[in-house]
């Protein structure tokens, strides 16, 4: 598969080179030149594949033939070593819990999966290769993860100070080795617009090969497609149209669903559900797409105020407002809306969420509330104990840590203060380059 920029001012590349690069030279983000349907036996027959065939026959066209295979096989079987349930919350809602991996979000499985294909490209490498990641949360413990001791491979993350929760702070700066955390005083969108800018800096890319692990990295995005596969897989039996409630902060996620779907995945309608960060709710309103400040709340891995793959999603929709309206609706909460949904998921279904299932969870009920008969699955992202606090106090009920954030609550953690792009400059040349 080649991979066009969506700038159009840079050359046509490979699967590989897309990767290695993160982001095109023109500053575009790289999408697939072509999107071949799977075949409606394969979706007659989906209960007969096992996840692992599932996410290979979902992901083949795009990452063959720059990774054979024999070798994609390994590579799903790896990253997928753990469970994605759906768990009924009441005849019209359930939530695929995606919070079942190591770092207890849906973003293991971007990561490993990149982790391992950065592997395959580097194995015969002798230059080391530095991945910068902007995180409002999530991104950076999962990305930490998977690329632990990763031979030739530098890890630098930047996450807003103060605004991720404790325990995503500990995942994110306590591994040490090859993973360096800068702690930056700003918000999310200043983290990675220094992250793009590092990627058209000469002063750097001369000196070092960068990439991203953010979702702008196609081997990063497109995994998490995987997801709507697995939830249909346990669903279609019992319910025909199927409507996703995706929490949404950079709108990765949610895109990866979109390309699911083009890829031939029953999915009858997409709910983009947002916090007080609502950039695409508005747009859908007023068909002015209006980046802005983000604000913080307590779905913190979704403060973003100018979400990376929007893009995506007009190029999936051909920039058609009619054509992409008709497939998404997006509705936008205040943190006292989440802490209630928190509550009475609690309460009425014994379920504990997290509060960014809590914003898909009110999504599900905002879209069935315009009369719609479908069944909508809430993805809970994150595992609610990454944000202790406020699940506790709005649950008003102590919780069990797992054991995965157990150990990490004592570690110490070691992260770089930086301001501005200048240190975040000085930080690659001077401990990495
Ligand atoms: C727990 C959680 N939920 C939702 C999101 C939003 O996902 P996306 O950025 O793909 O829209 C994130 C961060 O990406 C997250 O960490
Ligand atoms: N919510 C993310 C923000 C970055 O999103 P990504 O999918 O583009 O990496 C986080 O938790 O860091």
């Amino acid at each position: 598969m080649k991979y066009r920029s969506l700038n159009k001012k840079a050359p046509n590349t490979t699967f590989k080179d897309a990767v290695v690069r993160g982001i095109a030279p023109d500053k575009g983000l790289y999408f697939p030149e072509s999107i071949t349907p799977l075949s409606t036996s394969f979706f007659e027959n989906i209960d007969d594949f096992s996840y692992e065939e599932i996410a290979f026959e979902a992901i083949k066209q795009f990452v063959t033939p720059d990774i054979p295979e024999p070798v994609l096989k390994t590579i799903i079987a790896e990253t997928l070593s753990f469970e994605f349930p759906v768990v009924k919350v009441n005849d019209q809602i359930s939530t695929l819990e995606l919070f079942h991996g190591p770092t207890m979000a849906f973003k293991d499985v971007g990561a490993r999966f990149m982790a391992r294909c950065l592997g395959y490209f580097n194995q015969n490498n002798t230059e080391e290769v530095t991945v910068l990641v902007a995180t409002s949360g999530d991104t950076g413990g999962a990305v930490a993860n998977g690329f632990l001791g990763v031979k030739g491979v530098n890890v630098v993350i930047l996450y807003p100070s103060g605004k991720v929760s404790d325990i995503q702070e500990k995942q994110l700066t306590t591994l040490k080795q090859n993973i360096t955390a800068l702690e930056v005083d700003g918000v999310f969108d200043d983290c990675q617009d220094m992250v793009k800018r590092a990627f058209m800096d000469e002063d750097l890319t001369s000196k070092m090969q960068l990439t991203s692990a953010n979702s702008i990295n196609v081997a990063r995005w497109l995994p998490q497609m995987f997801y709507f596969f697995f939830a249909y897989k346990q669903l279609h039996k019992r319910h025909k149209d199927i409507v996703f409630s995706v929490p949404s902060g950079n709108f990765g996620n949610i895109c990866a669903g979109m390309m699911a779907q083009q890829l031939g995945l029953p999915i009858h309608h997409f709910v983009a559900s947002n916090n007080e960060n609502n950039v695409v709710t508005e747009y859908l309103t007023t068909q002015l797409y209006q980046p802005k400040p983000s604000v913080q709340t307590i779905s913190n891995a979704m403060d973003v105020g100018n979400p990376s793959n929007f893009i995506r999603i007009q190029e999936i929709y051909k920039n058609d407002f009619e054509s992409l309206k008709s497939n998404l609706s997006s509705y936008s909460f205040s943190d006292d809306d989440t802490r209630e949904a928190l509550k009475e998921l609690y309460t009425d279904f014994s379920y504990v969420a997290d509060p960014h299932g809590a914003v898909g969870y009110l999504g599900c009920k905002a879209y069935l509330q315009t009369g719609q008969d479908a069944h909508c699955v809430f993805l809970e992202t994150a595992h609610p104990t990454k944000f202790l606090d406020v699940v506790e106090a709005a649950i008003n009920k102590k919780i069990d840590l797992p054991p995965q954030i157990e150990a990490v609550m004592d570690k110490e953690k070691e992260s770089i203060s930086i301001t501005t792009y200048e240190d975040l400059k000085t930080v690659l040349l001077n401990t990495i380059g």
